[in-house]
């Protein structure tokens, strides 16, 4: 099966680095030209992967075209850019969903949009505890691969896997989806926690009532709980809420220590998708009388520049309720 990613920043070059560890060739489309010519050159991606030397079969491309002979393509640009891409995609392959976001303004999920613009296409996520720069290194990890068609899952299992890559198959699409847009938002507020000197009691506390915000809003949307309590929801709830190698976590850090979210966002060049996700998600968690207060004090943080300490006393002092509420 031949692979190719559309996306070359950290994420999709650690991707393509992993499908051609078996010494496949794999073309990748970046959207910057400095990056095509990096990975051409040098056999690197100083921009958005440092450190990393990559496969001389990783073959970047600036044209999308250049991927119509693959039988599947990793999507891996950020989830606000989905939809502009897709249209440029080649028709006939596969695509394997990477982003973990919802998009702004129509509150669609990834598959959401790919159901729009390409009905009836192939398609499965991938999603899990994966640190671009780890997985580039070749450390262990485990994902979810969620596909509704079990032998399309099982071969996309089977050319990813590798020593260190091991993909969990489901037929859970929304959950897996679900679960790595939500942990972003999660995250944001676990480095909060960080920044603002509040303990590690408060951040264990902070993941698992994150968790169960981001299990009744799944169910509530059809996910299963099982995938929401797996690799693609947990497990990298665990991870991004763990460590400044986590963009959310880095950006939750820094408003906890004061600087202010407005500056923070203007003019990075990485994405931390939880600050897009946050707004649209709370629309989506009220539109259906989901409750997510951890949700609601990152927005408060992100959009109305909100006060920390008052943020943080306002979770605190909610009424008390029954755990499993
Ligand atoms: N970095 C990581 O460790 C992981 C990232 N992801 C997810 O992968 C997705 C991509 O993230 P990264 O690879 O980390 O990105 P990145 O932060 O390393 O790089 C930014 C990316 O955004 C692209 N971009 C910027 N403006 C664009 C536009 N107008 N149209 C299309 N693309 C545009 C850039 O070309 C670049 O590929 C995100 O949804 C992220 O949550 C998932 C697992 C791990
Ligand atoms: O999704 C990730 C790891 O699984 C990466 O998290 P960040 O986008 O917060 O860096």
């Amino acid at each position: 099966m031949k692979l190719g990613v559309v996306g070359a920043g950290a994420w999709g070059t650690a991707l393509a680095q992993l499908a051609a560890a078996g010494g496949a060739e794999v073309p990748i489309w970046a959207r910057e030209a400095e990056v095509v010519a990096a990975i051409n050159a040098t056999h690197a991606n100083p921009l958005f992967l440092p450190g990393i030397a990559l496969s001389p079969m990783v073959r970047a491309t600036g044209d999308l075209a250049d991927l119509g002979g693959c039988d599947a393509l990793l999507l891996v640009t950020p989830a606000q850019h989905l939809r502009s891409v897709l249209l440029a995609v080649p028709p006939g392959p596969a695509l394997i969903l990477c982003a973990k976001g919802i998009e702004a303004g129509t509150g669609m999920l990834m598959s959401d949009i790919v159901a729009q613009l390409c009905p009836g296409r192939p398609l499965a996520v991938l999603s899990g505890p994966t640190f671009a720069h780890e997985v580039a290194a070749g450390l262990p990890t485990a994902v979810t691969l969620a596909c509704a068609d079990p032998a399309l899952g099982q071969a996309l299992a089977q050319r990813l896997a590798g020593p260190a890559f091991r993909p969990y198959l489901s037929a859970d699409v929304i959950g897996a989806e679900i679960g790595g847009a939500v942990k972003n938002v999660l995250a944001i507020a676990c480095g909060v926690v960080e920044g603002r000197g509040l303990g590690l009691n408060a951040r264990a506390a902070l993941i698992s009532r994150g968790f169960a915000e981001m299990t009744r809003f799944g169910l509530a949307r059809g996910a299963e709980r099982e995938t929401l309590a797996g690799l693609s929801g947990l497990g990298d709830l665990v991870l991004t809420c763990s460590s400044t190698s986590s963009r959310n976590f880095a950006l939750g850090k820094a408003i906890g220590e004061g600087r202010p979210a407005a500056a923070l966002m203007a003019d990075r060049r990485t994405v931390a998708e939880g600050a897009f996700t946050a707004p649209v998600l709370q629309q989506a968690a009220r539109a259906i009388g989901v409750d997510m207060p951890v949700v609601d004090a990152v927005c408060a943080l992100l959009a109305e520049g909100a006060d920390v300490g008052a943020v943080t006393a306002t979770l605190l002092a909610r009424p008390l309720r029954a755990e499993g509420a």
